[in-house]
């Protein structure tokens, strides 16, 4: 736990482990799925520990993502020119949240609305990023979700 009596994201749902559990179960899903199969056909086996890196710094937890994985420019990148649609994110967002449920992931509303805000939030943005003429901005910071709520309107 921090110093604070509140909890990280990263902290109340169970740290590292929890988070590979979770996306190493939901990667295994994408594959079988019809819609997103295609999509993630190239993946490498090493995709689901990068995820969880990234999604862990996000919530409060370690760096490493920035640190040994190139930060978010590096993941910016990894959507450029994918040309993702609306069905296809809706659908990665619902096999997260339903994976999520199938792994016995904290369920209180408070932490499933902050989850349920960040995953909106940022496949929004990977859709956004995949479109074309879309470039990743080399000085991007790394996002940070806590519990609260958003501030504003799209700024890009
Ligand atoms: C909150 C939403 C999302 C997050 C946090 C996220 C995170 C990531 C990260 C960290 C990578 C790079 C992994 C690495 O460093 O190797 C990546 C790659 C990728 N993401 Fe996302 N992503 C999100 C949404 C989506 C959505 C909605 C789609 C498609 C429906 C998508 C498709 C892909 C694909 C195809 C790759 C490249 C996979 C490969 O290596 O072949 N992402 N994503």
């Amino acid at each position: 736990m921090s110093n604070q009596s509140v909890p990280t994201l990263y902290e109340w749902l169970g740290g590292m482990d929890a988070l590979t559990r979770l996306t190493t179960r939901f990667y295994e899903h994408v594959k079988m799925d019809s819609l997103l199969a295609s999509v993630f056909a190239h993946m490498g086996a090493d995709h689901p520990n990068h995820v969880a890196a990234f999604l862990a710094e996000v919530f409060g937890g370690p760096d490493t993502y920035s640190t040994q994985h190139g930060g978010h420019p590096h993941m910016i990148r990894q959507h450029l020119n994918r040309h993702l649609g609306q069905d296809q994110r809706r659908r990665w967002v619902v096999l997260l949240l339903e994976t999520a449920d199938e792994l016995g992931m904290p369920d209180d509303p408070e932490f499933r609305s902050a989850l349920v805000g960040y995953l909106e939030w940022g496949s929004r943005l990977a859709v956004i990023n995949s479109q074309s003429g879309a470039e990743a901005d080399e000085d991007a910071p790394m996002p940070k979700w806590g519990w609260g709520e958003v501030k504003g309107p799209y700024t890009g």
